[in-house]
């Protein structure tokens, strides 16, 4: 029986230690938040000289958090390299698109075995590529870890209550990121599951998109705990068939996450499917939302995975077939109710239990 390495946290660890943080959306905000809280000094990164100015200059970052003050030493800077050369760790929420150039390109400034962890969930568009694959290719001689959970960031920066999950092969990685992340708020578990933790955050952002669609169309509450079992069941038969650990999908990265995000209108992936629910072309919402919505992007590259390596989908399909294929969605869902493959059983028990 596979074990679920969900650790217990240790109590948080010194503060005043150097940490990089790398992207100055709604996440690197949030993390930099609990990051300075916690008595750290912050190297933030982003890319606008106008936003690392004026969270200099006022403590905000209004494009992204408008109303949260960043209090501590921290030190917005445009200059990556710098970043990089002054921390020990490095934290990335870079969204998945531009993950791999933004690393590539400064690849020279990390240092051996420099603590570098991957906070975006989303998958590269060729080769089907995870952020710590990535990682471990752009910089091999750093020492990688991945962030998932139930983390919103409109949550974290109000201090609310949150438990997160850190993985990483490396013990000594999981120890350090769990103390210097860990606080009275935000509680750090470890996995050792890598490729689990990861591919659950990337996708349950599929399943949130399809549930703010339901929840558009008033499909109601039975609706929505069928979607989201489902959905559990369909992306972790993906995941487990590719080597991930089915027992994370038991846990925060998995269905903790899956949770939130089917459930919150703070999740940008449920606004998406939302306002395509309520009729919108899919470039207008993204356009009105204004931050990023991985699902989107990651919906194509399972439906794409899933096809080649016979993995049964049907919500991804109906959901590609809504954005992709202009299918209407009274369609798919009378499809989706009326299918017979595969609701002949629930689930295929192990051998050992069905015996
Ligand atoms: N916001 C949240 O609640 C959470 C987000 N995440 C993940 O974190 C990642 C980042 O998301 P958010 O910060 O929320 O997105 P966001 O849309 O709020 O911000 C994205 C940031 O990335 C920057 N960026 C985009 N392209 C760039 C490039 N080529 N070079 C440098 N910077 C670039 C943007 O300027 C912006 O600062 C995503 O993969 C998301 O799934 C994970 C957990 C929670
Ligand atoms: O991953 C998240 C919460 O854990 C954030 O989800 P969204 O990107 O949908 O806002």
């Amino acid at each position: 029986m596979p074990q679920n390495n969900e650790a217990q946290p240790p109590a948080p660890g010194a503060s005043g230690q150097h940490v990089a943080v790398l992207g100055g959306g709604s996440f690197g905000t949030a993390m930099t938040k609990v990051l300075a809280e916690n008595g750290h000094t912050v190297h933030f990164w982003m890319r606008d000289e106008h936003q690392a100015d004026e969270i200099r200059q006022t403590g905000c970052n209004t494009r992204y958090m408008p109303d949260v003050k960043l209090n501590g030493d921290i030190r917005p800077t445009t200059k990556l390299e710098e970043a990089v050369a002054n921390a020990g760790t490095v934290l990335v929420a870079i969204p998945s698109k531009a993950f791999r150039a933004v690393i590539r390109e400064h690849s020279q400034a990390f240092r051996d075995g420099q603590i570098v962890v991957s906070l975006t969930k989303g998958i590269e568009e060729h080769g089907f590529k995870l952020m710590s694959e990535i990682l471990v290719e752009e910089i091999p001689r750093c020492r990688i870890g991945v962030l998932g959970g139930p983390n919103l960031a409109s949550e974290i920066v109000s201090r609310d209550l949150t438990a997160t999950t850190i993985a990483a092969k490396d013990p000594d990685v999981r120890r350090e990121l769990q103390e210097l992340l860990g606080c009275e708020y935000f509680r750090v578990y470890a996995n050792v599951d890598v490729y689990g933790v990861e591919l659950a955050g990337a996708l349950k952002n599929i399943y949130a998109i399809i549930a703010g669609l339901a929840s558009a169309r008033d499909l109601g509450e039975n609706a929505k705990a069928m979607l989201i079992t489902r959905g559990l069941a369909e992306m972790s038969r993906f995941a487990v068939s590719l080597g991930a650990n089915p027992m994370t999908f038991m846990g925060l990265a998995g269905v903790g996450d899956l949770i939130v995000t089917c459930t919150s209108s703070k999740s940008r992936n449920f606004r998406i499917g939302y306002a395509i629910g309520k009729g919108k072309e899919l470039d207008d919402a993204v356009a009105e939302l204004g931050q990023v919505a991985e699902g989107i992007y990651t919906l194509k590259l399972v439906k794409e995975k899933s096809e080649a390596i016979g993995i049964y989908m049907p919500l991804v399909r109906g959901l590609y077939e809504i954005m992709y294929e202009g299918a209407s969605i009274s369609a798919v869902i009378n499809s989706l109710m009326m299918s017979v493959q595969n609701s002949d059983v629930e689930f295929i028990l192990p051998r050992t239990i069905s015996q």
